[in-house]
């Protein structure tokens, strides 16, 4: 077979490694020929492909970034969108599958497709962590290892100068990385999209640790609302499609501590520093054995589905199970995080 492979969405560490995975398997074990499709479905609708020969994946486990390129391009968009002119560029360049990499966006471009007849497959990715089907997504644990090292560097200097350190990381829909990185980095505040929390809450834990003689660290997530908030706070107004530009929270938040409680405060907004670079041994391997899965499922023909872990199994979903919904933060891992937070 001839496999078209495409990244789509936020870039996120590992999306290299499933793309090396996929093409050492796939030629090793059933003689499969690999295209890359540049930029995301950008590439599919304008045929823009390049060959991916073995040689051309060597290395590339460890390396942030995607060397497809990526986009957020509608595949229903634009003269060559749609899945019968898609149906046609396959043809015409003998593909005969394609395995989108890609988050919720993506996947459900690709789950329309497949529902459309074409032969699609998906691979989650996300450093959100927020797919509801799969335990893990590449690219979190990274996110969370690069969040916790600055977190860990903003305590001593926060230290330092006996100052509140305002640290905010991503999260559009679901606080994972916040809640991971603050417990790891012993935040004595965690704000998170999932918990409305007022901001008189937030300024009694953070006095409480200023007064016990500590720099209180206060982690919150681009999406958290403050309650008595009806948005989230996107300082840099609407993307192209109208999605909100998220970022600014950690400056909304900083100010109002300060003015509250008189307790010099800082903000940090790691922004995409947390999707750079390189991954994780965890998400190499776990972006690997996706890579792995994906073309055993392409290999039996399983269009419509992408892969999955379970505890430590791949598995298979269809998509319309897999986007059925986000994986929030639940209850119980909060009230357990609450233990820590404040006096
Ligand atoms: N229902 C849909 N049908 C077709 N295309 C879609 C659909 N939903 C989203 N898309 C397209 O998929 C693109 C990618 O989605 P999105 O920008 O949410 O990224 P993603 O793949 O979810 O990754 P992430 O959100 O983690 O960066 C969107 O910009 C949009 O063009
Ligand atoms: O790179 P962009 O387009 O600014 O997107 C940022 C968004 O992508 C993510 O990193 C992943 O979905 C979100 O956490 C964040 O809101
Ligand atoms: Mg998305």
């Amino acid at each position: 077979m001839k496999i078209g492979l495409l990244t789509s969405g936020g870039d996120c560490p590992g999306l290299n490694a499933v793309i090396r995975a996929a093409v050492l398997h796939g030629i090793k074990t059933y003689g499969h020929e690999f295209v890359g499709f540049r930029h995301g479905w950008r590439g599919v609708l304008e045929g823009n492909i390049m060959d991916l020969p073995r040689t051309r994946v060597k290395g590339l486990a460890g390396e942030g970034g995607t060397i497809l390129g990526t986009s957020r391009t509608n595949p229903y968009d634009g003269p060559g969108g749609g899945p019968e002119r898609i149906a046609v560029m396959l043809e015409r360049h003998h593909i005969d599958a394609i395995v989108a990499i890609g988050g919720e966006g993506t996947l459900a471009g690709a789950a329309r497709l497949a529902e459309a007849g074409l032969p699609v497959v998906g691979v989650p990715k996300t450093i959100d962590n927020d797919l509801a089907a799969t335990d893990y997504t590449f690219g979190f644990d990274t996110a969370v290892a690069i969040a916790t090292d600055a977190m860990d560097r903003l305590r001593t200097t926060g230290e330092s100068h006996h100052r509140c350190m305002v640290a905010e990381v991503m999260g559009r829909h679901v606080g994972w990385i916040a809640l991971h990185s603050g417990m790891s980095a012993g935040a004595h505040a965690v704000l998170i999209p999932e918990q409305s929390v007022s901001m008189d809450q937030v300024c009694t834990w953070v006095s409480e640790v200023h007064e016990r003689g500590r720099s209180p660290l206060v982690v919150v997530a681009e999406g958290f609302i403050p309650e008595g908030h009806d948005e989230v706070l996107a300082a840099h107004g609407a993307e192209q499609n109208g999605r909100p530009r998220l970022g600014g929270v950690g400056e909304y938040i900083t100010e109002q501590i300060e003015a509250a409680t008189g307790i010099e405060t800082r903000n940090t907004t790691l922004g995409h520093i947390q999707r750079g670079g390189a991954p994780t041994g965890f998400d190499r391997v776990l972006a690997t054995r996706f890579g792995l899965a994906a073309v055993d499922l392409v290999s039996d023909k399983g269009w419509g589905q992408m892969v999955a872990i379970r505890g430590t199994d791949m598995i298979r979903v269809p998509f319309a199970e897999a986007l059925d919904g986000l994986k929030t933060v639940p209850q119980y891992r909060w009230d357990e995080a609450k233990v820590l937070f404040g006096r």
